[in-house]
């Protein structure tokens, strides 16, 4: 049967928490929560366990037959193909090796078939749920098969014999799991810490290898309404995965969600409840800190900008630039790739000169030395330019700092310098660079302004007058284009559109 629309079908594979906080009924409200008319998510279940919870213990758990399990995903097949599978508690070594067989059966038609792991076998309450030969089975049987793997500290010794995390990971990532979440809720510490790591394999998905893994750290929440939220981590990672998020921004807005829920929680009794389930979280307080990949930013914050950046014209040679200003655009940024260091020289002089007016603002891509020493207004940076250039310098001399970022990862990964404004990109194909990572697109656009409210976001990557609109709807205020504006015809007419719409949306949304 074909699938008919955007739908993104999710399975979780899991035991029934009857108390609603975890397993197959957390994942259900965590899935449904990220799910929109624009991009929406459907969550099928297998069953593998019935559980009988409450709010300190298991009294009870009884595993599903394979035999039944098997029904369970013929029947599900015969409508529609996962494109993440949510595993979580198995039982015993029969269910393990059925799901390994399974697997490997359904890689065959689906290569990009995303499975996760959560290998739950302990409540957080301490009950075991599992059979003792289960890690034995799922070491040997099932972990070949498994993108993503995301333990607890306790799980993840329970399944290497390792105290030692990062020996522990290396040990998982050597039986063929792509990527290891460790999840920190339990440590006793007054940081809630988890950490991603990410082999060679998952890199596909866009993570910059600037670290070997990433570690996310938010303040401990103290209170008791905190029953599954290991489980809603791993299902609001697999929310995200389905909605198209690369693994490390999928981590960065899966804590988010948990830190939103475990800001508003459900409190049932004085001490037992779970966390919220409000949606895609909206509170820039929410974000987590990056504690990795840390960026040495300078003691002060770039200076703000003179004026809104609305449309930002960037051209590649001083002809263009005067061409932009003639046509009436205020925010340029001169990006040469090719020339010889003379010329590059002259070039970003004369343009810095053109651009000596109150209203303009200049920024100069990539050659920021020049920038410094030429005394340019701003410069513009990529992800790799921030960790060699000598941004206390350029901070100190007063210019401006834009920051290329390509998703939540680096957004955050950006913010620590505090910069002029972010770029986000690229919102759309583009034929002026070569992306290697996910595109935005307008659902993902949507989500940053709320999250990030307090520096001016300029969205780039195949913006033109025909989907600058949407691209508004969005929330977004600033735009920033190449070939749209080295294609226009009539440069002087498509400014004023380019801006009129820009104008429209700050008094319309
Ligand atoms: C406004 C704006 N956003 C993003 C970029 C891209 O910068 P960078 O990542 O440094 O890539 P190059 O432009 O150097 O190829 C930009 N230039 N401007
Ligand atoms: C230079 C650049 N940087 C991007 C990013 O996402 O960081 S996208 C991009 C190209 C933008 O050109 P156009 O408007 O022609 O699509
Ligand atoms: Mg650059």
């Amino acid at each position: 049967m074909t699938q008919v629309n955007n739908t993104a079908v999710i399975w979780s594979i899991a035991g029934s928490d009857n108390s609603a906080g975890a397993g197959i009924q957390a994942d259900l409200k965590t899935i449904q929560s990220f799910s929109t008319p624009e991009q929406p998510l459907h969550l099928c279940t297998l069953v593998t366990a019935i559980t009988a919870q409450h709010s300190s213990g298991v009294d009870a758990c009884m595993a599903v037959y394979v035999e039944l399990l098997h029904l369970q995903a013929m029947a599900l097949l015969k409508d529609a193909k996962p494109s993440v599978i949510k595993i979580g508690l198995l039982v015993n070594a029969a269910q393990v090796l059925w799901l390994a067989d399974f697997l490997q059966q359904l890689r065959k038609s689906l290569p990009d078939l995303l499975v996760m792991y959560d290998p739950v076998a302990i409540s957080s309450s301490g009950s075991t749920m599992a059979e003792p030969d289960l890690y034995q089975a799922v070491v040997q049987h099932l972990l070949p098969h498994i993108d993503l793997l995301t333990p607890n500290l306790q799980e993840l010794e329970a399944l290497t014999q390792s105290p030692d995390t990062e020996q522990a990971v290396k040990l998982l990532l050597n039986t063929g799991v792509k990527a290891v979440l460790v999840k920190g809720g339990h440590a006793e510490a007054t940081l809630c810490t988890d950490l991603l790591f990410i082999s060679e394999n998952f890199r596909y998905l866009g993570y910059p290898a600037y670290t070997n893994y990433i570690r996310l750290s938010s303040t401990r929440q103290q209170h008791h309404f905190n029953h599954g939220t290991g489980c809603c981590l791993s299902s609001a990672l697999a929310a995200a995965l389905a909605l198209g998020y690369a693994l490390e921004d999928a981590f960065v807005v899966a804590k988010t969600y948990i830190n939103q829920g475990l800001s508003q929680p459900v409190a049932i009794t004085e001490c037992s409840g779970t966390l919220g389930h409000w949606g895609f979280p909206a509170k820039p307080e929410y974000l987590p800190e990056l504690l990795t990949d840390k960026l040495l930013p300078p003691a002060q914050a770039f200076a703000p900008l003179k004026a809104a950046l609305v449309l930002y014209v960037i051209v590649p040679s001083v002809a263009e630039l005067e061409r932009a200003l003639v046509a009436g655009v205020k925010t340029l940024q001169l990006r040469i790739k090719s020339t010889n260091p003379q010329q590059l020289r002259q070039q970003i002089q004369q343009a810095i000169q053109l651009c000596q007016h109150p209203d303009v603002q200049l920024f100069i891509n990539d050659h920021w030395q020049l920038a410094l020493e030429l005394g340019a207004y701003g410069v513009h940076l990529g992800q790799e330019d921030i960790n060699s250039a000598n941004l206390a310098a350029l901070q100190q001399a007063g210019l401006r700092l834009g920051v290329s970022s390509h998703g939540f990862y680096k957004l955050l990964r950006a913010q620590q310098l505090q910069p002029s404004y972010l770029a986000i990109g690229a919102i759309f194909a583009t034929q002026t660079k070569e992306m290697t990572g996910k595109l935005q697109g307008l659902q993902k656009l949507a989500r940053y302004p709320a999250l990030f409210p307090d520096i001016p976001l300029v969205a780039i990557g195949g913006i033109n007058e025909s989907n600058a609109k949407a691209v508004l709807a969005t929330g977004i205020r600033h735009l920033a284009v190449v070939q749209a504006f080295a294609q226009a015809t009539d440069p002087k007419l498509w400014v004023q559109q380019m801006q009129q719409f820009i104008t429209e949306a700050q008094h319309a949304y």
